[in-house]
C-alpha cells in the first residue's frame, strides 16, 4: 500500500506520515523545500520524540520524499498508483496541491480502487475546499468515481523543530485523529489510532473551537504580556483565566449545537490546558499565532465559535477579547501579521472588521469586533 503525503513539515513527519507508517503504508512525501526533501532522503528512518508524561519514541521507516516544485509530474506518478492521498500544508495551500493530485488521477488506471484522499489541516471542511478546487480544474472531464474525498480532525502538537534536529520530530503524547466514515463505504483506509465517524462537525468543532481557540488565546496573550513560550504564558494567572474564560463559552456552544455533555467538555478543556502548560514541548507563541488574519477569519477559531453563540444570545465577552489581543499580534516575521498591522493603521474601523471577519454589519457580533478594532487602532494613534 502506498500513501501520497503532501507537507513533510511539523504534522506530517509527527503525525500523518507516523499513522500512515503504522497503518503498513509506504510513505511518499511532496514538499516544497528542496533542502526538506533531501533530508528526508538522506535517511533511512527517522525518530518520533514524543515528550511528557507517557512518551515514547517511534522509528519511522518505509519512506522517501520528492520535490514537488522541480519535479511535479513525479508527485503525478506516485499519485497515479497510490491508495490515499494525504496533506498538511495548510489551508491556503491546498490550491497549489489540487494540480498535482488532479494530474494524477488523470494518470490513474481505471482499473484501481478510487483514490482516497484526507486534507489534515485545521480547518472545517478541508477536504471539500481540496474537492472543489480539484473538481473545478478538472471542469466537464471530472470522473467523480475515480476518488473519494472525507474531511478529517487531526489533533497533535507539534511544535517548530530545533534546526540540529534533523528530521526527527518532537511531538506530545497525545493524538486524536477523527475521519468521516461514511466516503469510504467498506474500504476506509487502514490508520490504527483514528476513529471513524457518521458525522465529523461535532469533532471538528470540538477540536477547533476549543484546541485551537484556548492555543491561540494563549498565544495572543502571551505575546502582548512579553512571553515567548505557550507553557509559560498559561502559567500566567490573568493569561489562564482569560483562556479558559474564553473556553467557556464556546463550550456552551457547542453543548447548544451539538448536545455535548457539559461535564464531558470541562473534562475536555481541562486536558487541552494541561496539555498547553506541558513544559518539555518548548512551543511557541510566534507559531501559534502564526497567520493571524486567517485565525480572525469567518469560520475560525475566534469568528466562528462567537459568531453563533452572538446569534444564541450566550455570551462572547472573552472571546471578543481574545480577538483584540489578536490584534495586537506583530511579529516582523509572519506576513500576515505585517499585514494586519498596516491595516490598523490605514484602514477604517468598520471596514476593517467587515475584511478580517467578512460579518455583516447587522450582525451582532460586529459592533463588539468593531470597537476592539477602534480600541486597538487608538492605542497606534
Ligand atoms: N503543528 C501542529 O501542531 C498541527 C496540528 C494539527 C494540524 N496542523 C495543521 O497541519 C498543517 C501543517 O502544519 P505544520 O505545523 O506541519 O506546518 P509546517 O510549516 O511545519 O509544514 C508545512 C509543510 O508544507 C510544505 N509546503 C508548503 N507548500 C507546499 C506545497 N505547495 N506542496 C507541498 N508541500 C508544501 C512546507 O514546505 C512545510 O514543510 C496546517 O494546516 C496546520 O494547521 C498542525
Ligand atoms: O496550525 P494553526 O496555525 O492552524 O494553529 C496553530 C496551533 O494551534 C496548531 O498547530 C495546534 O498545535 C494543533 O492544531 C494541535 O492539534
Amino acid at each position: 500500500m502506498k500513501a501520497v503525503h503532501f507537507g513533510a513539515g511539523n504534522i506530517g513527519r509527527g503525525f500523518v506520515g507516523l499513522l500512515l507508517h503504522r497503518g503498513g503504508y509506504e510513505v511518499v512525501f511532496s514538499d516544497v523545500a528542496g533542502a526538506l526533501v533531501d533530508a528526508i532522503n538522506a535517511v533511512e528512518s527517522y525518530t518520533v520524540h514524543e515528550v511528557g508524561p507517557g512518551g515514547v519514541d517511534t522509528v519511522v521507516t518505509g519512506f522517501r520524499a520528492l520535490n514537488s516544485a522541480a519535479d511535479p509530474d513525479a508527485v503525478a506518478a506516485e499519485v497515479a498508483t497510490a491508495d490515499v492521498v494525504t496533506t498538511a500544508v495548510g489551508p491556503t495551500v491546498l490550491k497549489f496541491v489540487a494540480p498535482l493530485v488532479l494530474a494524477g488521477l488523470r494518470r490513474r488506471d481505471p482499473a484501481l480502487p478510487p483514490l482516497q484522499i484526507m486534507a489534515c489541516e485545521n480547518a472545517i471542511g478541508a477536504t471539500d475546499l481540496l474537492r472543489v478546487e480539484i473538481v473545478g480544474l478538472a471542469g466537464e472531464e471530472w470522473d467523480a468515481s475515480r476518488a473519494v474525498f472525507a474531511n478529517t480532525a487531526v489533533d497533535r502538537i507539534v511544535p517548530a523543530q530545533p534546526a540540529d534536529a534533523g528530521v526527527d520530530v518532537t511531538v506530545e503524547p497525545f493524538f486524536e485523529w477523527a475521519i468521516e466514515r461514511r466516503p469510504f463505504g467498506e474500504h476506509p483506509p487502514v490508520i490504527p489510532g483514528a476513529h471513524f465517524v457518521d458525522d465529523l462537525a461535532p469533532y471538528i468543532e470540538r477540536k477547533l473551537y476549543t484546541v485551537n481557540t484556548g492555543h491561540a488565546a494563549t498565544a495572543y496573550f502571551g505575546a502582548l504580556a512579553g512571553f515567548d513560550e505557550i507553557s509559560d504564558a498559561l502559567g500566567d494567572p490573568a493569561i489562564h483565566a482569560r483562556v479558559a474564560a474564553a473556553l467557556e463559552e464556546t463550550s456552551e456552544l457547542l453543548a447548544q449545537r451539538h448536545g455535548l455533555d457539559p461535564a464531558e467538555l470541562a473534562e475536555y478543556r481541562a486536558t487541552i490546558l494541561e496539555r498547553f502548560r506541558n513544559p518539555a514541548l518548548a512551543d511557541t507563541v510566534w507559531r501559534v499565532g502564526r497567520q493571524p488574519m486567517r485565525k480572525l477569519s469567518r469560520h475560525e477559531r475566534f469568528i466562528g465559535p462567537a459568531a453563533a453563540a452572538a446569534e444564541l444570545g450566550l455570551e462572547v465577552d472573552a472571546l471578543v477579547g481574545a480577538v483584540g489581543a489578536a490584534l495586537s499580534f506583530d511579529d516582523p516575521a509572519d506576513a500576515q501579521s505585517v499585514e494586519l498591522q498596516r491595516l490598523l493603521h490605514t484602514t477604517d474601523a468598520a471596514e476593517l472588521t467587515g475584511t478580517l471577519t467578512s460579518l455583516d454589519s447587522e450582525h451582532p457580533l460586529f459592533p463588539l469586533v468593531q470597537a476592539q478594532v477602534a480600541a486597538r487602532q487608538a492605542t497606534l494613534a
